[in-house]
């Protein structure tokens, strides 16, 4: 749900505001309805913006709540310096929203409101035509929710528990851009937190969980020597640990390094990533925290964008490979996928159902269970936040997630790490133009159509939008 703030601008003659009233509280009135008929809270002006001084206190009392974004509904003529003043007393992000009506020449106070803004370069968007029509509707929700999800990002803080894993430039963020840019503060939290509190976690709770995963997961495969029940708690543990440091240092998303130093002498973070992604524990339901493995900065980032799309859980993946036979690639991850992924089920209990606990392979000698799935096919929408030269883009690529009969599925995950989480998907670019383009190893997704969204995110925080194959459109 979003808060979006709502004036109409009209006319700056009395006579002519007078007889186009009635016509722009009606236009006014559908638009509200629209919205609050999406679930989005609506903060309309005291009125209709007839004069200047009315432009600059109506906009301010609008802005007073903080909208997450501002429209300016054009269904007659505006006089456009209205505009000027009503956006200089806006400061979050604007939708200029014209109508299609010949009778009135709403489309032309737009577009002389839209000029003036170009003039000063004041980031806005536009959308037209009839509210009632699908692809003008999905245009304003696109803008909704994308100034919703940019306008969520103000004033978070990231948790980096621990630096730069193995060397990894793509997984390290500049802070002063961070907050130049998205407004997000970063936390620099030391890993060993992690050991000291994961010590003082009552041993019941721990055992409780493993238990919860022993009858739930679809097998907990022991080894007596990776993969331990000992092993077990010490991951359970260290996820109490980080969702302590998330209550107390009040982190809104966050990265774990890993490796080398725990993945070599404590546990992998499999267990604790892949349920802080997801909407439940062994407690219960419970919000998402977004988590990135390897303390991935710009993949946290794009994956707390996505979250706040959507309100899902985010995938984290490697671009692990491409099986060109069958033109599908496998997703997978060192770390974790939320177990969300396996089926994604809102009933925890059939997505663990598909989960496997496996011993650590051979990167990690301090062992620990890796949260092993093969994600439910389905349509999604695949992103990155990457930097070229220094400058923020996104690559936005549409595909779909594929899953085959049991023996397929694990030969071709056998051919690259089976004990890792795979979706295996088939992405609408050509692998040539995505190796050749895309700025990092990891990439996030969440399902559903949302490139819109994306392009609209990407034009709010003035970075390049790189959409790939039938996404660059
Ligand atoms: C186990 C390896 O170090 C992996 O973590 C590495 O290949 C990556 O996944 C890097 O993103």
């Amino acid at each position: 749900m979003a808060r979006v703030g709502l004036l109409t601008m009209s006319d700056g003659r009395d006579y002519v505001a007078r007889d186009v009233h009635d016509h722009c509280v009606r236009a006014e009135e559908e638009i509200a309805a629209f919205l609050a008929g999406a679930g989005h809270e609506v903060i309309r002006a005291d009125g209709i913006v007839t004069a200047n001084d009315l432009a600059t206190s109506y906009a301010r009392r609008v802005a007073d709540a903080r909208p997450d974004l501002t429209i300016f509904s054009y269904p007659v003529w505006a006089f456009p310096h209205f505009t000027m003043l009503a956006a200089a007393a806006t400061p979050g992000p604007l939708l200029l929203l014209g109508n299609i009506d010949p009778q009135f020449p709403g489309m032309v106070g737009m577009l002389a409101g839209g000029g003036g803004l170009d003039q000063i370069g004041r980031v806005h968007a536009r959308a037209w035509g009839d509210i009632n029509q699908p692809e003008v509707s999905g245009r304003i929700l696109a803008q909704v929710n994308a100034a919703a999800a940019v306008q969520g990002l103000r004033g978070a803080t990231f948790g980096r528990i621990g630096g730069r894993p193995m060397g990894m430039y793509t997984a390290v963020a500049n802070t002063d851009q961070w907050m130049d840019t998205f407004g997000i503060d970063v936390e620099e939290i030391d890993q060993w937190e992690i050991v000291r509190r994961a010590d003082q976690v009552e041993a019941s709770r721990a055992r409780q969980a493993v238990k919860w995963l022993e009858t739930h997961a679809g097998g907990v495969h022991y080894d007596g020597d990776r993969l331990t029940p000992e092993l077990l708690e010490r991951q359970v543990r260290a996820y109490y640990a980080v969702r302590e440091l998330i209550d107390e240092w009040h982190l809104d998303f966050s990265g774990i390094k890993g490796q080398p130093e725990l993945t070599a002498h404590f546990a992998t973070m499999d267990i604790a990533e892949a349920f802080l992604n997801d909407p439940y524990d062994w407690d219960g339901a419970k919000p998402t925290h977004v988590t990135s493995t390897e303390a991935d900065m710009d993949g946290a980032l794009t994956m707390q964008i996505l979250k706040g799309l959507t309100g899902l859980p985010v995938l984290f993946a490697d671009v692990r490979h491409y099986h060109a036979e069958r033109e599908v690639w496998d997703l997978c991850n060192s770390g974790q996928h939320a177990t969300w992924y396996a089926a994604r089920s809102d009933d925890p209990l059939e997505n663990l159902s598909r989960v496997h606990l496996y011993p650590e392979v051979f990167y990690f000698p301090a062992g620990g269970a890796s949260v092993s799935h093969f994600a439910a096919p389905g349509e999604a929408t695949f992103a990155r936040l990457t930097r070229r030269d220094g400058r923020y883009r996104m690559h936005v690529v549409r595909g779909a997630f594929e899953r085959y009969d049991d023996a397929t599925n694990e030969a071709l995950a056998r051919q690259s790490t089976f004990e890792w989480p795979h979706a295996f998907t088939r992405l609408n670019a050509p692998a040539g133009e995505f190796l050749a383009r895309f700025g990092a190893n990891h990439i996030h997704a969440v399902p559903g159509e949302h490139v819109a969204e994306l392009r609209a995110v990407c034009e709010l925080l003035s970075i390049d939008y790189d959409g790939m194959g039938d996404a660059a459109a």
